[in-house]
């Protein structure tokens, strides 16, 4: 299942981030931002599970979330989605998966490695502003999958037809949520219109 999530705020948002006179503060802070909007959505169908509990005027049968939830953000631009999400989901863990994109290849390598206990039982979402290939989001996806991880949901800011696809072919049972579906992919693999190297944008590497 792909999903766009289609928010006034969310686009306004993107679109300050896309112009390219959008500094490093304005854009983290925008990424933070939009990232906490669509915690919503994503969360939307998390498992419930039944809990006795007191008020303090009486005994109340209610409900909690019922399984844990592990972010799983791809370093380095994937760290920018954290804070957002993880401030609105209370039971969330954090694994990382470090990945880079070889410029010419397009190639993604694996440079670090670390999960929580649970990921095996848990809601995995993996996030990364940008599916540009795919390639990136699929190697991620294995590395979880090895892991033991079945719950599976991919949340990236600006997604490219030709990575929903790649991702859709590859691991066709996990939901792939974009704030935007853009056009294409240009010639040396970016997004476009996109907005540029996220990770850059973020960290001021460039
Ligand atoms: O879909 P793909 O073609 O794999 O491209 C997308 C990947 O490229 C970017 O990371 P990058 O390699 O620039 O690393 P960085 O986050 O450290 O900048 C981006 O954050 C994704 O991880
Ligand atoms: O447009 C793109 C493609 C890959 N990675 C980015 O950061 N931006
Ligand atoms: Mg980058």
């Amino acid at each position: 299942m792909l999903k766009v999530l289609e928010h006034p705020l969310i686009t306004h948002k993107l679109t300050q981030m896309r112009r390219k006179e959008c500094g490093t503060k304005d854009f983290r802070a925008n990424l933070d931002e939009i990232a906490g909007l669509m915690a919503y959505e994503i969360s939307r169908d998390l498992p419930l599970r039944t809990v006795d509990i007191e008020t303090p005027v009486s005994p109340y049968t209610t409900k909690e979330l019922a399984k844990d939830i592990v972010l799983v953000p791809i370093l380095r631009a994937g760290l920018g989605m954290v804070n957002g999400i993880a401030n609105l989901i209370p039971t969330v863990k954090i694994a990382h998966i470090g990945l880079y994109r070889d410029e010419e290849t397009l190639e993604p390598h694996t440079y670090f490695e670390k999960y929580p206990k649970n990921v095996k039982d848990a809601v995995v979402m993996i996030v990364d502003p940008m599916l540009a290939t795919g390639g990136s989001a699929n190697a991620a996806i294995d590395m979880v999958k090895k892991q033991g991880a079945k719950n599976i949901r991919l949340v990236c800011l600006v997604g490219a037809p030709e990575g929903v696809k790649a991702v859709e072919e590859a691991h066709p049972e996990v939901d792939i949520y974009l704030a935007a579906l853009d056009e294409k992919l240009n010639e040396h693999g970016y997004i476009v219109p996109g907005l540029g190297d996220a990770g850059d944008r973020i960290f001021g590497t460039k």
